[in-house]
């Protein structure tokens, strides 16, 4: 999502007054849930000094937040709650993202949950064996570089968050486009090949948790239409988009 605003209010709440202060922000809450214009919200407590909390709400625009919300229909409820603790708020301001955000390792990449370089050099080595004996894509294969298994494992290991060895030693996305460019792949191949690398996955025995999966195959999903449109006849395509990189739950793009 771009555009994305954060608004930061500090509140100042004696000890005494903590636990309403809390349960009128869970009430209040029902409110920033059924808006539109709320991406995500949380209130915090201050663990060194705590009578000082802070309440981070993410807004999809200023205006979204100051026109939308507020003259909106879940303001009133919002307000009733929270109004008791105006005067103690601190600050009330909006802050745009600088471009320095990201995850730690707290959560494993969808690379390190798949078992690493060595479990997706295997996926593919057995994935194209199954290409080679497949009547619908072995045609496509033909003239297949011996390399092509352990760079597809390089480039999935990429997306998943693994290190960036695809982009160092072939040439990243751009290379991997124009390997694709004028083979006229059709639906029937791409679905086959979907399904003959989900049948890989099973048979080396990737993770088969619904979340790892449902993250797999949703990439599949995305970047097979990809390589059909690309593909197809006189397409010239964008070379510098960057490396696609795949996580645990991925917004639609
Ligand atoms: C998520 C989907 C896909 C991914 C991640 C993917 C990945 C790649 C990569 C990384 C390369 C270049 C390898 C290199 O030389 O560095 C490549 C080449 C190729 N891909 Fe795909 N691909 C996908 C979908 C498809 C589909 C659906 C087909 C056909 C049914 C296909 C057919 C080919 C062919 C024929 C080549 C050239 C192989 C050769 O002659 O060396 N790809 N693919």
């Amino acid at each position: 999502m771009t555009g994305v605003i954060i608004e930061y209010i500090p509140y100042r709440i004696s000890d005494h007054d903590a636990a309403e202060f809390v349960a009128a922000y869970r009430r209040a809450a029902e409110s920033l849930a059924a808006a539109p214009e709320c991406v995500d919200y949380e209130l915090t407590r201050c663990m060194e000094d705590p009578e000082h909390f802070v309440l981070r709400i993410t807004w999809t625009s200023v205006e979204a937040h100051l026109e939308g919300f507020r003259r909106g229909p879940s303001f009133r409820a919002f307000f009733a709650e929270i109004q008791p603790y105006v005067g103690a708020i601190e600050e009330m301001r909006h802050y745009e993202p600088v471009g320095v955000h990201g995850s730690g390792a707290a959560t494993p990449s969808l690379y390190s949950w798949a078992g690493g370089a060595a479990a997706l050099d295997e996926l593919c080595a057995v994935f194209y064996r199954a290409v080679f004996a497949d009547p619908e894509l072995a045609p496509l294969f033909r003239d297949m570089d011996p390399g092509h298994p352990h760079h597809v494992a390089r480039w999935l290991g990429e997306v998943f968050g693994g290190p960036a060895v695809y982009s160092e030693a072939r040439g990243g996305h751009a290379h991997m486009i124009t390997r694709h460019l004028g083979r006229g792949i059709t639906e029937p191949q791409r679905r086959r090949w979907m399904q003959l690398l989900i049948d890989a996955a099973d048979e080396v025995g990737l993770p088969s948790d619904p979340e790892f999966r449902a993250a797999f195959v949703g990439y599949l999903e995305w970047g097979t239409r990809m390589a059909v449109q690309l593909s197809a006849p006189g397409v010239e395509p964008d070379l510098t988009e960057p490396m696609p990189t795949w996580g645990w739950a991925v917004a639609p793009r």
